[in-house]
């Protein structure tokens, strides 16, 4: 590199002096290799911000190119792992010594996981958007895992209104009557029979987990499947007749506001190991063209807010 080459971050001033909470860079175009449990290796196209904080005051700025070849290192020769990411936040802090005592990352990137069929025994692939974010403050380094999941809500304020309209109409039908099993059964079987069906709408939990700093391996199918086997209706892939028929039998006995949802899934995560958790529902409804939300959150102090 020619020595007369300006180098504003270490030659010139400031132009106002004052620390800084994060310096780095957004979506940083990173392929990068998973390593996860219960899946193969499976490369992944990430989006990553990086960043340190800039801690001494008169410092024009920091190194931005030395943030991003870490990460090129990371991309190109390791595996994203709990441990290989500690490794890039040593050195982006290694890399800015004297400039920075905290560092921080977050990887953005869609999970391809195969799904079995609800009872066909096929399967298919489904996305399931990631994101990983890990910190190193002083020495202390912290970890969490972000996934969203999509599912099926049936409303059970609909439910109960479509049954009334169903014997409302058992009760036109066949009042005065006496009941022949065949002509009931063959009228439960049109459309004037049940004439009214409950909404239903798609549905996302976006979830966010602490994990233990010494943690060594992600699990992200663990924390996939611990969610959709809760709440019963996970958006499906691959889809025959059958799986269908299941599929509409789960919703009607799975009915849940997004109170349920977020209910069920608090239960779920209070008897997990995790070190905190973060709950959001959305259920994008299809009766109104706002959305019903609820949060939940572990509740400790200096933890997720909800
Ligand atoms: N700090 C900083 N750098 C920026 C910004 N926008 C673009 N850059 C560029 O990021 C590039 C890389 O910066 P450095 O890491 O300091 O590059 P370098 O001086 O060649 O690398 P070292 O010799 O390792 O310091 C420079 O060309 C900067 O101009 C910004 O807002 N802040």
């Amino acid at each position: 590199m020619p020595t007369s080459m300006p180098d504003i971050a270490h030659s010139a001033d400031a132009l106002q002096e004052g620390k800084l909470d994060w310096v780095g860079m957004g979506n940083i175009e990173l392929p990068l290799l998973l390593s996860s449990k219960g899946i193969n290796d499976t490369p992944v196209t990430a989006k990553a911000d990086a960043f340190v904080s800039l801690d001494r005051e008169d410092a024009k700025g920091i190194h931005m190119s030395r943030l991003f070849l870490a990460l090129d290192t990371l991309s190109c020769e390791q595996t994203l792992t709990p441990g290989a990411i500690r490794s890039v936040l040593d050195s982006f802090i290694t890399s800015h010594e004297g400039l920075s005592h905290s560092a921080k990352v977050t990887f953005h990137f869609e999970l391809p996981l195969r799904r079995a069929s609800l009872l066909s025994g096929k399967q298919g692939w489904k996305n399931y958007p990631v994101s990983i974010t890990a910190s190193l403050t002083d020495g202390r380094f912290s970890l969490e895992l972000a996934v969203d999941v999509t599912y099926s809500s049936t409303c059970p304020c609909s439910a109960a209104l479509a049954r009334q309209l169903i014997q409302n109409a058992f009760e036109q039908k066949f009042a005065g009557q006496s009941l022949d099993h065949a002509s009931v059964h063959a009228w439960l079987g049109t459309t004037e029979g049940i004439l009214a069906t409950p909404h239903s709408q798609r549905s996302v939990t976006n979830i966010k987990v602490k994990l233990d700093e010494n943690c060594q391996a992600f699990d992200i199918l663990g924390l996939v499947n611990l969610v959709e086997d809760e709440l019963k209706t996970p958006v499906q892939a691959a889809v025959k007749r059958e799986d269908e028929q299941e599929f509409a039998r789960l919703n009607g006995q799975n009915l849940m506001f997004c109170e349920d949802a977020a209910r069920k899934l608090k239960a779920l995560f209070e008897a997990e190991n995790y070190q905190d958790y973060y709950i959001k529902i959305n259920h994008y409804e299809s009766l109104h063209a706002h959305d019903a939300v609820a949060y939940a959150v572990k509740g400790l102090k200096d933890g997720y807010r909800a």
